[in-house]
């Protein structure tokens, strides 16, 4: 498929963050004709002459760098209306905060949007078909985005719950992992269908006590999301969880993949949230778990099987 410019925006973007994301989103934008600047913090480019004319900055780093690059940016002359994008999905372990929630903290007096949804960097790379959400409590912010990156490859829908557009991408990581772990033990279709369903509730049970909104959990961002890095080897988090299955020590699973598999900082930071707010999370905890070497991935899929009985729908939001 031969990508097409949809229309010919003429706003600033400036993407921060070189990785696989930063990298594919350039490509995307660059697709519509939209002038783009990236940086790097890697590199060791100034960061002023690339935010300070953006009408659009978007961060595409990896969590562990968010709430710095927030504190950085906030001291330098940027221009006034400028609306600050996030795509990255993890929670800060200092805070618990959500990135978007980091941005909006620092920049209370501008615009900020949520940019997630199933989007595997390789896959759109390779120029394949995908869809996207740009969510913001400011619409017309989130309209200036769609803009930006929309393209007859790249759909972009808008929506106007940042928060759980955000946290459907985040806590899918963890889902991932286990579902990773899952075919990795070679369990089958039908235990491989049964973890994914039942991940949704524990998504939209965590998410929506997180300030979510229900409904944003069955779309792209969330269930969408889900099933793409749930059902793909190209998923870092699906390879954490197959990797931990085989019997490989986590650091070297990490020290392999060589890139950013956030649902495992993810993981430890949302079981801290979950046991204060008394939430009801079985796989995360079981992921958790595992991750910390407490248990084996076979005992973990005991652990889940052995549950108390109970029926489906008793724990919806
Ligand atoms: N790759 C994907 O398919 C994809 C898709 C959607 C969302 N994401 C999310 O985007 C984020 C980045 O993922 P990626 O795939 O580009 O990872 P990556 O490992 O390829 O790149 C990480 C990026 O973060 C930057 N970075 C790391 N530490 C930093 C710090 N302390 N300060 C500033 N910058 C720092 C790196 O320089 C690099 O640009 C993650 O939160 C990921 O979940 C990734
Ligand atoms: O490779 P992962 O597991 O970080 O997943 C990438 C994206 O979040 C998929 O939408």
């Amino acid at each position: 498929m031969t990508p097409t410019p949809s229309s010919q925006p003429s706003t600033t973007l400036t993407i921060l963050g070189r990785g696989a994301w930063g990298t594919a989103l350039a490509n995307l934008a660059r697709i519509n004709n939209t002038p783009v600047q990236t940086w790097s913090y890697r590199s060791g480019d100034p960061l002023e002459p690339v935010v300070s004319n953006a009408k659009v900055i978007l961060s595409a780093i990896s969590m562990k760098g968010v709430a710095e690059l927030a504190t950085r940016l906030k001291t330098l002359p940027l221009e006034s209306d400028v609306i600050f994008v996030t795509a990255t999905k993890g929670l800060d372990p200092a805070t618990k905060r959500t990135p978007s929630q980091i941005w909006q903290t620092t920049f209370p007096n501008h615009p900020v949007a949520v940019l997630s949804g199933p989007n595997l960097s390789k896959e759109i790379d390779l120029g394949l078909p995908a869809a996207t959400v740009i969510a913001s409590e400011d619409l017309a912010a989130a309209e200036t985005v769609q803009e930006l990156f929309s393209s007859d490859t790249f759909r972009v829908y808008t929506n106007t719950d940042p928060l759980g557009t955000e946290l459907g991408g985040t806590l899918k990581n963890v889902m991932a992992i286990a579902v990773g772990v899952c075919d990795g033990l070679k369990l089958g279709t039908n235990a491989r269908s049964a973890l994914v369903t039942r991940a949704l509730p524990e998504v939209m049970r965590i998410g929506t006590l997180l300030g979510g909104q229900a409904e944003t959990f069955y779309g792209l961002s969330g269930l969408g999301d889900m099933l793409a890095t749930c059902t793909s080897p190209l998923s870092r988090n699906y390879q954490v969880g197959y990797g931990l299955a085989q019997g490989k020590a986590l650091d070297d699973i990490l020290e392999e993949l060589g890139s950013t598999a956030e649902g495992v900082n993810t993981t430890y930071v949302l079981i801290d949230r979950v046991y204060d707010e008394g939430i009801s999370a079985p796989i995360a905890w079981q992921v958790y778990r595992l991750l910390k070497g407490k248990i084996t991935p076979q005992e973990a899929v005991a652990a889940l099987m052995e549950r108390e009985l109970k029926p489906e729908y008793c724990d919806l939001p």
